[in-house]
């Protein structure tokens, strides 16, 4: 696939996902998909980055994963996603197939506390984009999972909605192992690197 055939079919893809959301009344039923500025950030930030192996926590219908693995084949990158409603991760692993990205992503099924808390293999790049109540509770586990200098976290949603992550963005500012900066990109992302 050329990349003026992904960008079209990217953008395609988006405003079918806006569609349905704009549908919905109930937010969990909302797929909540990334903006698409952010969602183009990350895929420049995997370039510059080179970065090989990348987590997401959120996967929804694969909107930001495909953006991910389409920078992570062109740098020998792959991307780990987690989701825990399985007929979304399915859903995200048809569209990443239809892109013939499937074979850069692995889908996990779950609650990604699960996940996180027996993980050890680090990450490059972890990206952050589920319920954001939860996020204070996994600060320790990312903390393992980002282990060298440059190793970057980008948590979505920090214009959008701060009291929400106000407790997590406290609780990195406090760490000084960790530079962070707020990007008024999209619906706002903290980034957060390992020094
Ligand atoms: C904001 S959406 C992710 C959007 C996606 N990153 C994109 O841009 O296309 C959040 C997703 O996180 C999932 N989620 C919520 N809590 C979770 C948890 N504890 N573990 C794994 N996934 C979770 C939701 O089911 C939802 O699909």
């Amino acid at each position: 696939m050329t990349n003026t055939v992904f960008l079209q079919r990217i953008a395609d893809l988006y405003d079918e996902f806006k569609q349905h959301d704009a549908r919905q009344s109930d937010r969990l039923r909302r797929y909540r998909n990334i903006e698409a500025e952010s969602a183009k950030l990350l895929a420049m930030l995997v370039r510059t980055q080179q970065s090989k192996r990348i987590l997401e926590i959120g996967t929804s219908t694969g909107y930001s994963t495909l953006w991910l693995a389409e920078a992570a084949k062109t740098v020998q990158g792959r991307v780990l996603t987690l989701e825990i409603n399985a007929f979304r991760s399915a859903q995200a692993k048809k569209y990443a197939e239809d892109f013939e990205l499937e074979g850069f992503i692995d889908f996990w099924v779950g609650d990604a506390a699960d996940y996180l808390k027996q993980a050890m293999e680090p990450f490059d790049l972890i990206l952050l984009d589920a319920e954001r109540g939860s996020y204070v509770s996994y600060w320790e586990d990312l903390k393992r999972l980002l282990q060298s200098s440059g190793s970057t976290l980008i948590i979505d949603n920090v214009i959008s909605h701060p009291a929400e992550v106000k407790p997590m963005l406290e609780l990195i500012k406090q760490d000084e192992h960790y530079m962070s900066s707020i990007l008024p990109v999209g619906a706002g992302l903290c980034m957060v690197v390992v020094k």
